[in-house]
């Protein structure tokens, strides 16, 4: 994807939320800097903005090195906790207090992150932990646990996360 594109790729589906194209355009931004090691070093005060701004004044940690499809869109824009090795498809939707990440296993180490398929639609204050795979079409409610790989075209609730 060239730059341009890959800069704007979410802004149609995040359309009226003007709060989410900010926060969006501004990962798609901090996001170049994967490409190559020097385009990352000629950000890095950009880099440090993205850091300060986005976590720390708006609360919301989304590492530039999460790998997102395109269409992802951010509703309340706050609170919002993402691992840098979680992986999302196209047009996935998150809201407010949510937490996606890995937990710690007996031994002590991360277990990998959860893999969350296309068109995944997160409802406000879920936590989706540990090495989880996500499939198509899922709409996950508010408030669910997640913490067992769900299949494809379900609604998930509750905690643990359970097929409604
Ligand atoms: C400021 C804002 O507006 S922030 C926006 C916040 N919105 C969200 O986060 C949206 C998240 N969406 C949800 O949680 C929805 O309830 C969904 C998608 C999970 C389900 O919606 P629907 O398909 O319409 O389901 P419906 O309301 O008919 O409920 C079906 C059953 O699931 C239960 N249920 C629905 N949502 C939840 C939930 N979040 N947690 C636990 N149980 C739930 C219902 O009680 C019902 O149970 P019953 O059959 O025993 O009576
Ligand atoms: N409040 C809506 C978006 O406007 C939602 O979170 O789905």
């Amino acid at each position: 994807m060239n730059v341009i594109s890959s800069l704007f790729q979410d802004q149609k589906k995040n359309k009226g939320n003007l709060k989410g194209q900010i926060i969006l355009f501004m990962f798609r931004f901090a996001q170049l800097a994967n490409r190559h090691i020097l385009i990352a070093v000629l950000l890095c005060i950009y880099l440090a903005f993205y850091h300060v701004f986005i976590e720390w004044f708006l609360g919301i940690e989304l590492p530039r090195k999460t790998r997102a499809g395109k269409g992802l869109v951010i509703y309340h824009g706050q609170a919002l906790v993402v691992n840098q090795g979680v992986v999302f498809g196209d047009d996935c939707i998150l809201r407010n207090s949510t937490t996606i990440g890995h937990k710690i296993l007996k031994d002590g180490t991360f277990s990998a992150c959860p893999k969350i398929g296309n068109r995944v639609d997160i409802g406000a204050n879920v936590c989706i932990i540990g090495n989880v795979k996500i499939g198509n079409n899922v709409k996950i409610g508010a408030g669910a646990v997640v913490i067992k790989d769900i299949p494809d075209n379900c609604t998930v609730v509750g905690n643990p996360a359970r097929i409604i």
